[in-house]
């Protein structure tokens, strides 16, 4: 029991003092002889330690006496740490309800803040929002207030305009003002002279009365003077001058009245001029009282504009407190703008240097990309003097795939993977003896059609720059060969060589138009069927079908001098684009002679000849060239013993195999350079003849079933194809001229 530092009083009971201060908590009351007591560790180990000295070993009395005293103060300890225990306790109890006190507090504190911090998340979002919106509302109320400037300033232009505008309306209205004052001081000035006439009018029409009272007075005078002339006789002469007197006296006052009518004429012509001068000042004055009406309409509209300018002004000066909020806002957000506007440009910088490093590779890509197409003319002229310098005549094999339904177990086919070896050759196991042949190109089984034609491009662009190209299929029954060279019908993906060939002769032809080259394409498609040839396009469907009525002679063969070929009657159609050929392959695979045999449900019983004719001229250099693509399946290359078949199946078969050993033998006597060539010995190898005399370049494909039961008819066609993959039988010659005048090459 650890102090902590208390102060404590001594152990009083120990000392046998009753000094029993309490000066610690908890407070322990124990001790009640002693009343409350207190120890301290001192005091505890002091007890434990204390040795009772006695003055006589053998005074039992006082040893008993002490050690009852010695028992009673160790009780006393005892019963002050058991109280001191039971403070504890209650201490702890105490501490452990305010821990959970706290805690439970702490946990709400926990919750409430928790819930703060959700609220004050809250606040933020929507204050990221409101931010956002103010940010939007700020742009509009700039744009608003520039339009509220802009409003006022053509206001205050407007104002001032209407101004000057009034101004200058005050000012007429005063002209005008100060004209009526002048114009009704004229008018009165007028009118007073108008008195003035009328009042000179009426003392004249006075006068002219008082002259005609005259008058009267005068003639009554006469009359007395008449009368008394003729009493008067002797007065007469001073009568007469009394007489004339008057007489110029009444001259007198007529021409001063003739005056008088003058002078009101005029002063009534001068009266009826100055109402014309009053009308149209009168008319003046009402022009200038509807000026001044509509000046002061305008001038309570400008009133009323001044209202609206006040308004828009208070408008304006809210807006503008608005603007100043909007503004410090504004300000900060420019600051956290900066702030980003730094990142932009770091990341800018970022962006330009990775910007330049794409440039850099781009250059780079374009380079290796001329590169690249360098070496591909470099590849393109290899591969030709390689075909030129190998012959004439090329084998390549293909195995097609197991067919849904057959048998896949003993794997009889491998393919050597050496390097010397890898595409190239092709190993078959019969009875446990391994085979090998090497081709010029193995295709595997899951080669594509693009794959196969890939390889044969070459040799389609050869019959467009003019030579004799013949690549035919050679293979047993089912082995695949009218899939490689038509394809599977209604799959563009499996398309066979024939279309892909057309393809690229109908693009190359339009490529070439711009280096001035025009090609005309024939296509003629023959079979030859039990060694008769027919004629695959022939509209008559009883002679394309019919075998009987068919005369061999029909369509004879002949060959010319420059090593063309001419099948008689045979139709040859031009044709101008692929789908054109595509719809005459189909109308030729509809005329073909199939039939059911043990390997094929389809079975093609002849050889189907595909032939088409190219004829170029380049416009600027006059050049010409023929060149002839024949694309040939043959008919299925298995012996009698195995097509099972019988009657007519069986001569088919016979003639199949005839032909077919024909060729060989045209083959093997050209390799081996014989004086003799059985070309006649069948119509294919007849036929064939120019293709395969040396001048043409030609492919072979060698077709193989993959399956086990396959392994005996693999093997011959692998050995037929190994013997003429052997062959060298001349150098392809192109067929090319300069333009004869008015000549069309014979074609084929
Ligand atoms: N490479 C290949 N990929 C997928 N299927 C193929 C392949 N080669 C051939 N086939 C399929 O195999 C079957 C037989 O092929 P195909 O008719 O071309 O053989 P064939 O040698 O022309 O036979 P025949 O000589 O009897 O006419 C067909 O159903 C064809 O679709």
């Amino acid at each position: 029991m650890a102090n902590n530092g208390r102060i404590r009083s001594a152990f009083p009971v120990a000392n046998g003092s009753k000094d029993l201060t309490s000066n610690s908590a908890p407070a322990s009351t124990a001790g009640s002889e002693y009343g409350p007591v207190e120890f301290t560790r001192d005091d505890v180990e002091a007890l434990l330690n204390e040795r009772i000295k006695y003055k006589s070993k053998f005074n039992y009395k006082e040893r008993c006496e002490n050690m009852m005293d010695y028992i009673k103060r160790l009780r006393l300890c005892i019963r002050w740490f058991q109280e001191l225990e039971l403070d504890y306790a209650f201490e702890q109890e105490k501490l452990k309800n305010a821990l959970e006190l706290n805690e439970k507090h702490c946990g709400d504190m926990e919750v409430s803040l928790k819930n703060k911090e959700e609220e004050l998340n809250m606040i933020i979002e929507e204050l990221r929002k409101n931010f956002g919106s103010v940010q939007i509302q700020l742009v509009k109320e700039q744009t608003e207030k520039l339009a509220a400037n802009d409003s006022l300033g053509k206001e205050k232009e407007a104002r001032v305009a209407i101004e000057k505008a009034q101004a200058g309306l005050t000012e007429e209205l005063g002209k005008a003002q100060g004209e009526l004052q002048t114009a009704n001081q004229r008018i009165q000035s007028v009118n007073d002279m108008y008195k003035l006439l009328q009042e000179y009018n009426s003392s004249l029409q006075l006068y002219n009365s008082k002259l005609q009272g005259d008058l009267d007075e005068a003639h009554e005078t006469i009359k007395r003077g008449e009368k008394e002339r003729t009493a008067i006789v002797e007065n007469i002469g001073n009568l007469k001058g009394q007489f004339s007197a008057l007489q110029d006296q009444l001259a007198a006052s007529k021409a001063s009245q003739d005056e008088t009518m003058k002078q009101k004429a005029v002063l009534v012509n001068e009266i009826a001029s100055l109402k014309v001068e009053l009308q149209q000042v009168k008319d003046d004055r009402d022009r200038h009282l509807v000026e001044v009406k509509t000046l002061q309409t305008e001038a309570s509209k400008y009133n009323d504009f001044k209202d609206a300018i006040t308004e828009l002004e208070s408008t304006c000066s809210s807006q503008k407190t608005q603007i100043r909020e909007l503004h410090d806002r504004l300000l900060s957000s420019d600051r956290r703008l900066q702030v980003s506007d730094l990142t932009t440009f770091e990341k800018m910088n970022e962006y330009e240097d990775q910007k330049q490093t794409i440039i850099d590779l781009k250059s780079r890509v374009e380079e290796a990309e001329l590169k690249l197409v360098e070496g591909e003319k470099l590849r393109k002229k290899l591969h030709n003097t390689i075909l030129e310098l190998k012959g004439n005549i090329r084998v390549f094999c293909r195995v097609r795939p197991v067919l849904p339904g057959e048998n896949e177990e003993g794997k009889a086919i491998s393919y050597p993977t050496s390097l010397e070896a890898l595409g190239r050759s092709i190993d078959l196991l019969q009875n446990a003896q391994k085979h090998s042949f090497t081709f010029d190109k193995v295709f595997v089984p899951n080669a594509s059609q693009e794959d196969v034609f890939t390889e044969i491009s070459q040799l389609v662009q050869s019959s467009l720059d003019g030579y004799k190209v013949c690549i035919f299929a050679y293979g047993q029954t089912g082995s695949g060969k009218t899939y490689t060279m038509m394809g599977r019908p209604g799959n563009p993906e499996e398309k066979g060589l024939i279309p892909r060939c057309l393809e690229q002769i109908f693009e190359t032809r339009q490529s070439l138009r711009s280096q001035g080259w025009k090609y005309e394409l024939q296509v003629s498609m023959l079979e030859i069927y039990n060694e008769t040839i027919r004629d695959l396009l022939s509209t008559n469907k009883d002679a394309a079908r019919t075998d009987n009525g068919v005369s061999p002679q029909k369509h004879a063969i002949k060959h010319d001098a420059s090593g063309n070929t001419h099948v008689a009657e045979l139709t040859i159609l031009d044709v101008k684009s692929s789908r054109e050929v595509s719809f005459l392959l189909d109308h030729a695979a509809r005329n073909r002679s199939v039939g059911k045999t043990q390997m094929n449900e389809q079975s093609s019983r002849s050889h189907f000849v595909f032939t088409l004719r190219i004829s170029g001229v380049n416009e600027s250099t006059e050049q010409q060239v023929q060149g002839v693509l024949n694309l040939i399946d043959l008919a299925g290359s298995e012996r009698l013993s195995k097509s099972g078949s019988t009657g007519d199946r069986l001569k088919e078969t016979q003639a199949i195999n005839k032909s077919l050993s024909s060729l060989g033998d045209v083959i093997f006597a050209l390799a081996k350079k014989e004086d003799h060539v059985p070309f006649r010995n069948s119509k294919l190898t007849y036929l064939l003849q120019p293709c395969l005399g040396g001048d043409s370049k030609t492919l072979m494909f060698v077709n193989i079933a993959p399956e086990s039961s396959s392994t005996g008819e693999s093997l011959c066609s692998l050995r037929f194809a190994a013997r003429v993959n052997a062959c060298e039988i001349g150098t392809p010659r192109r067929q090319t001229h300069i333009k004869p005048l008015d000549s069309r090459l014979s074609l084929g």
